[in-house]
C-alpha cells in the first residue's frame, strides 16, 4: 500500500488491500479458540461502576499512578517491565468505585503479538475508559505509536461509530444507498469491499461522509469505541512551555506523580469522560439517602429512569406508577416524571408505585405508596401482602 500512489485510478485497488489486511488482521488476533483472550495473570473481575486501563509504554509511571490513586501497591521501580501482569486497584471518588487497572507497558508491534501486547490490549478492550499515560520528557511520537498499535486491533479512541447502516441479508443482492453525497466512497468501491467480504446480499446506507475505513469497521462489526484520556506523567522534569503545550491539546492533562501534582484533576476529568450519573433514592416522607448513590453510565445502559429501575430490580418497573425528580434534570421541583425521563448527575428519585395488581390481593382496595430501594427488597423476599 505504501508502494501505491494515490490517486483515482488506483483508489479501488487500495480500498480492496485495506479490507484485505482488515481481514487478515482479524484473524491473527483471534484469540484461541475456548479462551477469552486475555491470559494467565490477566483475567481481573470487573468490579465497581466503571473500568479503567492506564496503558503505555514502560516506566512512564503507570504503576505509580496506581499506587497514588488507589492505594493498592504495584511494583514501581526505574528500570522497565516492572509490572508483568494487570494488577487491579479501586478508587473512591464521588460515591463511586472505580476500577483502575495497571497493566505492563505495551512496546512497538504489540498489536502483531509482540510482547504481552495481546493480553493488555485484550484487557483494554474490556475497559469503560483508557488513560494513556505518557512521558512528558519523551517523544510526541509515542502517542502516534500507541494509537496506532491500538488503531490496528480494532481499538478507535474517542472516536465515534460511523453513521454507516449495514445488514447482511440471504438474498437479494447488494442495495447501496447514501443520504448525503459522498466524497471518499463510492458504489463500485464499496461493492468491491464487499466482494472481499465474500458478501453478495447486503443493505448499505451512508448516513455520513465516512470513508473507506470506516466501511470496513462496520464490515467488521468488533471494533470498540472508547473513551481516552491522555495523560502526561512527569512534568516536573520539563519546561513551563512544554507543559503548557501538552496541557492544551485536546483530552489530555498533565500531572506528576513524584510532585502528587494535578492528580484532582486527572480524576475529575476520568469521571466526566466516563459519564456516571449518580442518582440517589428518596422513601417516601423520609430524607433521600445520600450515604449510597444508584451509579448509572451513559455508556453502559443509560441514565433514563427505566434503567435506574432495572438497576435496583428487574421486576421493578412493571410496578412503577411514576417517579418524584428533584435535581437538575427536573423542570420543578420535584417533577413527576414517567420512566423515559433522562436522569442527571445527583439527582434524587421517590418512586411512587402502581396499585397492587389484581393477582396479589384480588378483593380488597389497595393504596398506592412509594417505596425506596431497601423495602423492595425486603419485600421481594416476603409473600404478597394481602389487605
Ligand atoms: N521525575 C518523575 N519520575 C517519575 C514520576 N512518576 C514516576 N516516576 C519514576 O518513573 C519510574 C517508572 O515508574 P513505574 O511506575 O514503575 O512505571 P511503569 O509505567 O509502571 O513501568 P512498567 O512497570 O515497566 O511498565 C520510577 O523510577 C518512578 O519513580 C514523576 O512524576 N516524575
Amino acid at each position: 500500500m505504501a508502494r501505491t500512489q494515490k490517486n483515482k485510478a488506483t483508489e479501488y485497488h487500495l480500498g480492496q488491500l485495506k479490507a484485505k489486511l482488515a481481514k487478515l488482521r482479524t484473524q491473527l488476533l483471534e484469540p484461541p479458540k475456548g479462551s477469552s483472550g486475555a491470559g494467565d495473570g490477566f483475567e481481573v473481575t470487573k468490579f465497581g461502576h466503571g473500568r479503567v486501563a492506564l496503558i503505555g509504554f514502560p516506566s512512564v509511571g503507570k504503576s505509580t499512578l496506581l499506587t497514588l490513586l488507589t492505594g493498592t501497591h504495584s511494583e514501581a521501580a526505574s528500570y522497565e517491565f516492572t509490572t508483568l501482569t494487570c494488577i487491579p486497584g479501586i478508587i473512591h471518588y464521588n460515591d463511586a468505585k472505580i476500577q483502575l487497572l495497571d497493566l505492563p507497558g505495551i512496546i512497538e508491534g504489540a498489536s502483531e503479538g509482540k510482547g504481552r501486547g495481546r493480553q493488555v490490549i485484550a484487557v483494554a478492550k474490556s475497559s469503560d475508559l483508557v488513560l494513556m499515560v505518557l512521558d512528558a520528557s519523551k517523544s510526541e511520537g509515542h502517542r502516534q505509536i500507541l494509537t496506532g498499535e491500538l488503531e490496528a486491533v480494532g481499538l478507535r479512541l474517542n472516536k465515534r461509530p460511523p453513521q454507516i447502516y449495514f445488514k447482511k441479508k440471504k438474498t437479494g443482492g447488494i442495495s447501496f444507498n447514501s443520504t448525503l453525497p459522498l466524497t471518499h466512497v463510492d458504489e463500485k468501491l464499496c461493492y468491491q469491499i464487499l466482494h472481499e467480504y465474500k458478501i453478495h446480499n447486503a443493505e448499505v446506507l451512508f448516513k455520513e461522509d465516512a470513508s473507506v475505513d470506516d466501511f470496513i469497521d462496520v464490515i467488521e462489526g468488533n471494533r470498540k469505541y472508547i473513551k481516552c484520556v491522555y495523560v502526561y506523567n512527569k512534568i516536573d522534569v520539563v519546561g513551563i512551555d512544554d507543559v503548557d503545550r501538552l496541557a492544551r491539546q485536546p483530552s489530555s492533562i498533565v500531572i506528576s506523580c513524584n510532585l502528587k501534582l494535578n492528580l484532582d484533576r486527572l480524576l475529575a476529568k476520568m469521571w466526566e469522560e466516563m459519564g456516571l450519573v449518580r442518582v440517589y433514592t428518596k422513601p417516601q416522607g423520609q430524607q433521600p439517602d445520600f450515604s449510597e448513590p444508584v451509579v448509572l453510565s451513559t455508556d453502559r445502559g443509560g441514565c433514563s429512569v427505566e434503567d435506574f429501575c432495572n438497576h435496583i430490580h428487574r421486576s421493578l418497573l412493571r410496578d412503577v406508577k411514576y417517579v418524584l425528580v428533584w435535581g437538575s434534570s427536573a423542570k420543578h421541583s420535584p417533577q413527576r416524571c414517567g420512566t423515559s425521563h433522562m436522569l442527571r448527575d445527583e439527582d434524587v428519585v421517590q418512586i411512587v408505585k402502581k396499585k397492587e395488581r389484581e393477582e396479589d390481593g384480588g378483593r380488597g382496595r389497595f393504596k398506592s405508596h412509594t417505596t425506596g430501594p431497601a423495602r423492595i427488597s425486603d419485600r421481594e423476599k416476603k409473600a404478597p401482602l394481602k389487605t
